[in-house]
């Protein structure tokens, strides 16, 4: 896949995206996001990150924890996703402490060492380069800063595995169909399995210059939460 194919994928699911989301997931997907910007460590005043915001939900639960005297930025590279994300801000109040970027994330339009904490929801699954990505996402944090990522995941449990691709061959797929993005949603099984595992992600995140790295499964290892520190 090259980055505009992918692009495309986002651009074209956007007027469907948030509801299908919470309708597949059973609305589960709001619990993952949570937890993800839990572990991001952020905390009110905190210069906050979200990589591959799409509508948003991880930008809107950052800014929550870091509060008015905090700021996220919100950097996707879908216009139509990003427009989505601008006009759910606008039924925000008080006003979120949110600027959307529209960019390519494997390069970044910051400084070096410019971010308290980062989140990244579904992306790294979808990005070109993981190692570049994260190499980026490490140039970016200051030292001793956290990032949590959350992704889809195989779980090693092949009971599991069955009921997850089974979840995705006859729920995901048809539901999408239905809503006339078949194709995007078909997308999702074939990247996931090109996907690392939880273990490889660790390793990859080491290779770029990350000192602690852990891979915390959710949902019996059908989606994970990778965190990175920076030292
Ligand atoms: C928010 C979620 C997925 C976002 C997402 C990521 C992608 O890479 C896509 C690629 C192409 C099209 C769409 C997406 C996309 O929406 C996660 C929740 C939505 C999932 C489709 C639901 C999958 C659920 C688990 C496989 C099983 C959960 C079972 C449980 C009983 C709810
Ligand atoms: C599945 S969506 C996730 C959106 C949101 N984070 C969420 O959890 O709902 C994946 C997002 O990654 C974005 N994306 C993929 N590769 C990217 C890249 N290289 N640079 C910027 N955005 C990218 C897509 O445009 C899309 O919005």
């Amino acid at each position: 896949m090259t980055n505009n194919e992918v692009k495309t994928i986002f651009d074209r699911i956007a007027p469907v995206y948030d509801r299908l989301n919470d309708w597949l997931s059973l609305g589960q997907h709001r619990i993952w996001k949570e937890m993800t910007v839990k572990w991001s460590g952020a905390k009110p005043g905190d210069t906050s990150l979200d990589l591959c915001c799409g509508s948003g939900d991880l930008s809107f639960v950052l800014a929550r924890r870091v509060g008015l005297t905090g700021q996220v930025f919100g950097v996707d590279f879908s216009p139509q996703l990003l427009e989505v994300a601008k006009s759910r801000t606008q039924s925000q109040y008080p006003r979120s402490p949110i600027t959307w970027i529209e960019a390519d994330i494997l390069n970044l339009p910051f400084d070096d060492d410019r971010f308290d904490a980062a989140t990244m929801g579904y992306g790294l699954r979808n990005v070109t380069s993981i190692p570049q990505s994260l190499k980026e996402l490490h140039r970016v944090l200051k030292k001793g800063a956290r990032a949590a990522i959350l992704d889809f995941h195989r779980p090693s449990n092949p009971q599991m595995r069955v009921f997850q691709q089974w979840y995705l061959d006859n729920l995901v797929v048809p539901i999408a169909s239905h809503m006339g993005v078949k194709e995007e949603y078909a997308y999702i099984s074939p990247s996931l399995e090109r996907f690392p595992t939880g273990v490889e992600q660790v390793e990859i995140g080491r290779q770029v210059g990350f000192t602690s790295v852990t891979h915390y499964p959710l949902m019996n290892g059908m989606m994970g939460v990778l965190v990175l520190t920076k030292f």
